[in-house]
């Protein structure tokens, strides 16, 4: 489409069949959209007017009509009439994307040439959207659905987008992310993993510690100025929780996903790093959890053949074991960010609060080469009995926790949310879960905190006595539990942290929140999707 004097585009407005009547049909390249409207006065007409973001179109083709539609209406008795489709996203309830698609016909060639001709234009100009991925799909994953569900829901409507792809079916775990150290990455415009979070995290491993390989960035190093992973990664989830997808896209739905990749969206994500000892450990996007998450998690492990279930039943174990742990937990809170855990607003599409990190992260990288300040902040130090720490960089929202564990964090404004679950009844600590899966508080407990952090230590009561070399021997032959008090539930082994579905032995960890370290094919949950439709289609309306 050729740009008018002033760099503003045209605007294409013409009388197109669709089905048995004629609609006014408008492409307004310089506000973005493409609507289509039944011109009859209100009153005859189903108050039928569409309207679909240019950004949201997915693809035109030139069409055949079928014998059938030719016959109908006004074509009858006219020369052969010309038709295209345009596959469009077509935004369902429950942030659920479907492939729509609208045929329109003409019988004039010039005009039906300048439609296709404008349409493609406007493909061609959507700069964001890649042409050639690299896609890995776990055959293993949640229910071992993710090879048909990539084949029969996903490759098509990327072949419809005229996007390229290079598949690996993995063969073992690491599979993916050994391959992405050997891979030539400039080549792609994206990599894609299909399963659960535990795959995707293999793909963020890989990606991210390629990055700083090839910056010469020594990941061991906890203070080291990570370089940033401008590769976006697509999740189509194929996984048991799929935690990750849940909470940047609002469902775990393989072929919303897909769309997302396809309209290119970019969605930044904060990564938190793991180290021990200046020992590089795990990065981490969703929830980092010692204690119950972690106990959970390791009990699953042992029973993977059960599927996405098994995280229900060792969940239910883990609960009736009620082992708490002792530690001490220090941390940074997060300062520079706007929000806090106990807002009630949630991180949405184009989030302000993720916004404002944004610059603030551009103007660090300006400064940089200054001392860093966050060193001689503050750190808050806490000693107990925890039943579980959780510390999550987003909500952690999937579908058996339809808000997450910490409902208002944010997905990149460079902090997580501290969550510490002291020592309490059994019946406080399951009414703490129940609230996992309804809407309220979360953190409306006495034996529940929460704080906004940067970063944060944690050693467990085990390892300082260790370190302290106190009677460890000694406690170590009283076995895994305290036989002193056999109903009290201490337990002086330590647990498992839960590194986005990952088991992490070490009990002593020191974490740190990156900024925006990596980016998504996502856009964060979009508000309330059906206000926005209405939103737009009036907006339209004044303006035809
Ligand atoms: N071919 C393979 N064989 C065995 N394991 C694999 C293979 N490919 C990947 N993996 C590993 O399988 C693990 C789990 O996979 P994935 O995350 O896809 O499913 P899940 O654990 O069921 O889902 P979720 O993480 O959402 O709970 C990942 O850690 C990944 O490293
Ligand atoms: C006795 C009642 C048990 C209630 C259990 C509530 C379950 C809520 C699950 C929320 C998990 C959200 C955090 C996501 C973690 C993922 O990283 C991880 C790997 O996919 N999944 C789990 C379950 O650890
Ligand atoms: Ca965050």
């Amino acid at each position: 489409m050729e740009e008018l004097p002033g760099g503003r585009r045209p605007r294409l407005v013409s009388t197109l069949g669709l089905g048995q009547r004629s609609w006014e049909v408008t492409l307004d390249a310089e506000r973005g959209w493409l609507a289509w409207r039944d011109p009859r006065p209100p009153r005859r007409r189903g108050g039928e007017n569409y309207f679909v973001p240019t950004s949201e179109i997915i693809a035109v083709e030139e069409t055949e009509l079928n014998e059938k539609q030719r016959n109908i209406g006004r074509w009858q008795k006219m020369a052969k009439p010309h038709a295209f489709t345009v596959y469009y996203v077509k935004k369902d309830r429950n942030h659920r994307w479907r492939c729509g698609d609208v045929t329109f016909s003409c019988v004039d060639e010039y005009l039906y040439d300048q439609w296709m001709q404008a349409l493609k234009q406007l493909l061609e100009m959507q700069r964001s959207r890649p042409k050639h991925l690299l896609v890995y799909i776990n055959p293993y994953g949640g229910k071992r659905q993710g090879k048909r569900i990539y084949e029969q829901k996903v490759a098509p409507l990327f072949s419809l987008a005229s996007i390229s792809t290079d598949v690996v079916i993995t063969e073992y775990a690491n599979h993916a992310k050994d391959n992405l150290f050997e891979v030539n990455i400039n080549k792609y415009d994206g990599v894609v993993c299909v399963g659960g979070d535990g795959m995707f995290s293999e793909v963020m491993h890989g990606l991210i510690g390629r990055m700083q390989k090839d910056s010469g960035i020594d990941q061991n190093n906890p203070k080291a100025p990570l370089v940033q992973c401008n590769i976006r990664i697509g999740i189509i989830p194929a996984g048991s929780t799929d935690c990750i997808c849940y909470s940047t896209v609002g469902i775990s739905d393989p072929v919303t996903s897909a769309l997302h990749i396809i309209v290119g969206d970019c969605q930044p994500l904060d990564v938190s790093s793991v180290h021990h000892n200046n020992t590089f450990l795990k990065y981490s996007v969703s929830l980092l959890g010692y204690g119950f998450y972690g106990d959970t998690l390791k009990d699953s492990e042992k029973k993977r053949w059960m599927g996405p279930m098994r995280y229900d039943y060792s969940g239910l174990k883990t609960f009736l074991s009620h082992h708490y742990y002792e530690g001490t937990i220090s941390f940074q809170p997060a300062k520079h960010t706007l929000g806090s855990p106990r807002d009630k607003d949630s991180c949405r599409t184009g989030c302000y609060i993720c916004k404002k990190s944004e610059q603030q992260l551009a103007e660090q990288h300006k400064e940089r080469g200054l001392k860093h300040e966050e060193d001689e902040e503050e750190w808050k130090v806490i000693k107990g009995k925890f039943l579980a720490i959780n510390s999550v960089n987003m909500s952690c929202s999937c579908p058996r926790s339809p808000k997450g564990l910490s409902p208002a964090a944010h997905l990149a404004d460079g902090s997580a949310d501290l969550i510490l679950v002291r020592k309490c009844s059994r019946l406080d600590f399951l009414r703490y879960l129940v609230r996992h899966r309804n809407q309220h508080d979360q953190f409306d407990f006495s034996f529940v905190d929460v704080y906004r952090v940067k970063s944060f230590q944690f050693t467990s009561k085990l390892s300082e006595d260790n370190e302290s070399n106190v009677t460890v021997i000694g406690k170590k032959r009283f076995g895994q539990f305290c036989r002193d008090h056999p109903a009290c539930c201490c337990n002086i082994a330590n647990s498992t942290w839960n590194c986005d579905g990952e088991t992490l032995d070490s009990s002593a960890i020191e974490v740190r929140v990156h900024c925006q370290l990596m980016k998504l094919f996502a856009r964060g949950i979009e508000k309330n999707c059906n206000d926005e439709a209405a939103y737009s289609q009036s907006s339209v309306e004044q303006s035809l």
